[in-house]
């Protein structure tokens, strides 16, 4: 746990970048500190590592006070990752994500075998371990520093915008990586981004902060979206909010309809109806628009059955048919959803 009790930091010059914050984050959670530039995020973040220290107020991790623990000990126990990953250029891939257990004391064999373990963990092929950080995509770089920054296997883990220098595609991946890595590590980690969308993303909680180093509202992403504490947060969340909102909207009352297939290859007759295209497998191939056979139209995004209901609008609306088609977890065909239903279980709620 992770602990900022009246914390407040006035540099020399006197800009006061954090102003008196109270907030806890706890073990285990991924907690996303997110606002605008200059709002005092990363100060905040700093502050837990004693890369910066506070003028006031204290920071605990896990009930100890980080003035009464040496820097570098306190680190150890610390992952940090930073934007453009910040690995050494002269060093390996393998080197990079191996210096950690190296200055702890283990042999470099131990610690190269561990760096190995590490390069896997984050997805990364084996024979990448063999380049230097400049042969590598920053998405891949951005994996090696993740690797390198639990290598120590420390349980708290601070990241600095780690995924703002890549393409959306590339952060949406890196995104799910970490999550998929958190259900398995368990650490708490605090992550300091400004975009909205990745903060609702991959916090379990989120903590907006204003200019002035003021904490705004501190919630579960939900809630800031639903119930923003004032103008200055709802208007951080945008104008997208309502839509974003229904990521966290669950599927019940969502009715799955049925709808014609064929299967692709085989032969068609005309029919009035849109039909959907399967393979073998009842994978959705796309659709055959009324009339003739023809060539298959693409389809639109697929639902996965007990998503939030987001997928589902979104299935229906991108789909050529307006039906939505919906998958199982094996990604085989389970039917159809419209929009019409499922904005009708979301109007439902409100009442
Ligand atoms: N060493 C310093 N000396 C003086 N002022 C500083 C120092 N470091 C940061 N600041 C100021 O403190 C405020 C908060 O900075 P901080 O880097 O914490 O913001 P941030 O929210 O992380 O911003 P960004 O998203 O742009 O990284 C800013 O006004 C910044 O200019």
């Amino acid at each position: 746990m992770i602990e900022f009790r009246d914390v407040t930091k006035r540099f020399d010059d006197g800009t006061v970048a954090v102003d008196g914050l109270d907030l806890v984050v706890e073990a285990g959670t991924i907690t996303v500190f997110v606002g605008p530039s200059g709002c005092g995020k990363t100060t905040s973040l700093r502050m837990v590592n004693r890369m910066v220290e506070a003028t006031s107020g204290t920071v605990l991790v896990d009930g100890r006070d980080v003035r009464g623990v040496d820097p570098p000990t306190l680190r150890r126990g610390i992952g940090y990752v930073i934007q453009q990953a910040g690995l050494f250029p002269h060093r390996t891939v393998l080197d990079n994500v191996a210096t950690v257990p190296l200055l702890s004391g283990w042999t470099r064999r131990a610690a190269r075998a561990r760096a190995a373990e590490l390069l896997e963990l984050v997805g990364l092929p084996a024979e990448l371990g063999k380049r230097y950080p400049v042969q590598l995509s920053g998405g891949q770089q951005q994996r090696v520093g993740v690797a390198r920054a639990l290598a120590a296997d420390p349980p708290v883990l601070l990241m600095d915008e780690p995924f703002s220098a890549v393409d959306p595609v590339v952060r949406e991946g890196l995104q799910d990586e970490l999550l998929r890595l958190q259900a398995e590590l368990d650490k708490t980690i605090v992550f300091v981004t400004h975009d909205i969308d990745e903060a609702v993303r991959i916090g379990e909680k989120v903590a907006v902060f204003r200019e002035g180093g003021v904490l705004a509202q501190y919630a579960p992403p939900a809630e800031v979206l639903s119930r923003p504490a004032d103008y200055f947060v709802a208007g951080f969340v945008g104008k997208d909010r309502g839509y974003r909102g229904l990521s966290f909207v669950d599927p019940v009352g969502v009715r799955v309809g049925d709808v014609p297939t064929v299967v692709e290859g085989a032969a068609v007759e005309p029919a009035d109806g849109w039909r959907l295209v399967v393979d073998g497998e009842k994978r959705p191939q796309g659709w055959l628009a009324p009339g003739a056979g023809g060539e298959p139209v693409p389809g639109g995004s697929l639902y996965e059955l007990g998503a939030p209901v987001r997928g589902a609008l979104d299935a229906a609306l991108s789909s050529p048919s307006g039906l939505g088609v919906v998958v199982d977890g094996e990604g085989r065909f389970a039917g159809v959803v419209t929009a019409r239903q499922v904005l009708d279980v979301i109007e439902g709620r409100r009442g």
